[in-house]
């Protein structure tokens, strides 16, 4: 297994700069995620870690042995794609004793059936070896795809959204599998998704990408708890956090914060948090975006003192809850409510943002400046690595 470094790496494809001058390392066993949108330059990297693509600048090692220049059958990497590439005239045992048969990797016949039981096994496939593709289920076949991957003893993972193409239900449970197989392995991973679930539950850290740019690299719970900026935390959760753009107003002690419902200005005063409050007087913070996940805001029907007043936009289940969305005017609000409400579109909601849970946000450049209870986000993460 391998430790991976890549150093100032930049690919360009004719105008497009796929990445541009990326930096990281990824640890030898780790579960390393990239996750972003369309178009990001994941799937490069992954094709750089192969030596599918090579880098126009920078370096890519493998346990501090450059790599670039060398082979892609001789870096030992392992790829399982979202299409399964299975030979559809081979049965399910030859697929996944397809490499070890290779000139390459040349493996007596004994080894082969012993290692492509014990993949078959791990992957919980024994009674599908004498299948052919075309006889499995998707699920079935994207098993097949990772058992392949699995009779070798590959320097690294490389998966591309393995499970983009699996119902809900079957995702999750592979989800799991996928996590006790690579703990299992003790092996390094590389993992594209685009499924935010996905990349919190698998990754040991995230790699937050977007037009060839490493964003943000840290754990899930960090990321998703001190985003870098807004961009980053509105990838990071579903449904997305709410930005309330306002303003602060000091009086003397209080710090009241100030935005607009459907024309009319509201005024809360923010909760004291020594953190916030000491951030707020150093920079003499006037104007913030504020970041509140759906789940810290509450809503009522009724009248609420201390809530107030917007209009149901849109009232969706998402599976076992649903979203309303509040207009407010120049943005809108997401909340997280039981599904089966009866709710009316256009009518009035009453709302109260739970400010004492928010991320405030510097309301030009969209980076983070601080968080209520960052002390806690932060030993949260800690007690995380340590583990
Ligand atoms: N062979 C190629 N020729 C030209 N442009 C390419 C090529 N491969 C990738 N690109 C461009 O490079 C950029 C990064 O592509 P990449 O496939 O790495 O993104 P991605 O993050 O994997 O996207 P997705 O999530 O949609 O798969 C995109 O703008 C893409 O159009």
């Amino acid at each position: 297994m391998a430790r991976i470094k890549f150093e100032n790496v930049k690919k360009t494809f004719g105008k497009v700069c796929a990445l541009d001058g990326i930096s990281f390392e990824i640890h030898d066993n780790e579960f390393f995620v990239l996750f972003g949108p369309a178009g990001a330059g994941k799937t490069t990297i992954l094709n750089c870690v192969a030596g599918i693509l090579i880098p126009d600048e920078g370096t890519i090692s493998f346990n501090d042995q450059l790599m670039n220049l060398v082979d892609p059958a001789r870096r030992n990497v392992a790829m399982v794609f979202e299409n399964y590439a299975l030979y559809p005239n081979m049965t399910v045992y030859d697929n996944m004793a397809s490499p070890l048969r290779s000139k390459l990797y040349k493996t007596d016949e004994n080894t082969i059936k012993e290692k492509v039981y014990a993949a078959a096994k791990m992957m919980k496939m024994e009674n599908l070896l004498e299948r052919l593709p075309s006889q499995l289920s998707n699920g079935q076949k994207q098993r097949v795809a990772m058992g392949r991957a699995l009779v070798r003893d590959p320097n690294v993972f490389l998966m591309d959204e393995p499970l983009a193409h699996l119902d809900a239900k079957l995702r999750n449970s592979m989800r799991t599998e996928l996590k006790e197989m690579q703990a299992n392995l003790g092996s390094t991973c590389i993992y594209v998704t685009h499924d935010f679930m996905e990349a919190m539950a698998l990754g040991d850290r995230i790699a937050i990408i977007n037009k060839g740019k490493i964003i943000q690299i840290g754990s899930g719970d960090e990321i998703y708890y001190m985003p870098i900026n807004e961009f980053v935390a509105s990838l990071m959760g579903e449904p997305q956090i709410n930005i309330i753009p306002s303003t602060i107003k000091v009086e003397g002690n209080k710090y009241n914060l100030c935005f607009e419902v459907l024309g009319k200005k509201i005024s809360m005063e923010m909760p004291v948090d020594e953190k916030v409050m000491v951030k707020i007087g150093e920079l003499a913070l006037r104007c913030v975006d504020i970041g509140i996940r759906p789940q810290h805001i509450q809503y009522s029907f009724e009248k609420i003192e201390g809530y107030f007043k917007a209009t149901v936009y849109s009232y969706e289940s998402i599976g076992n809850k649903s979203v309303i969305i509040a207009d407010c005017g120049d943005y809108q609000l997401r909340m997280i409510a039981p599904n089966g409400l009866r709710v009316r579109i256009d009518s009035d909601i009453y709302i109260h943002p739970e400010i004492g849970k928010s991320i405030v946000f510097d309301c030009e450049s969209k980076n983070y400046i601080v968080r209520y209870d960052e002390e806690a986000v932060k030993a949260l993460a800690t007690i995380q690595e340590v583990r």
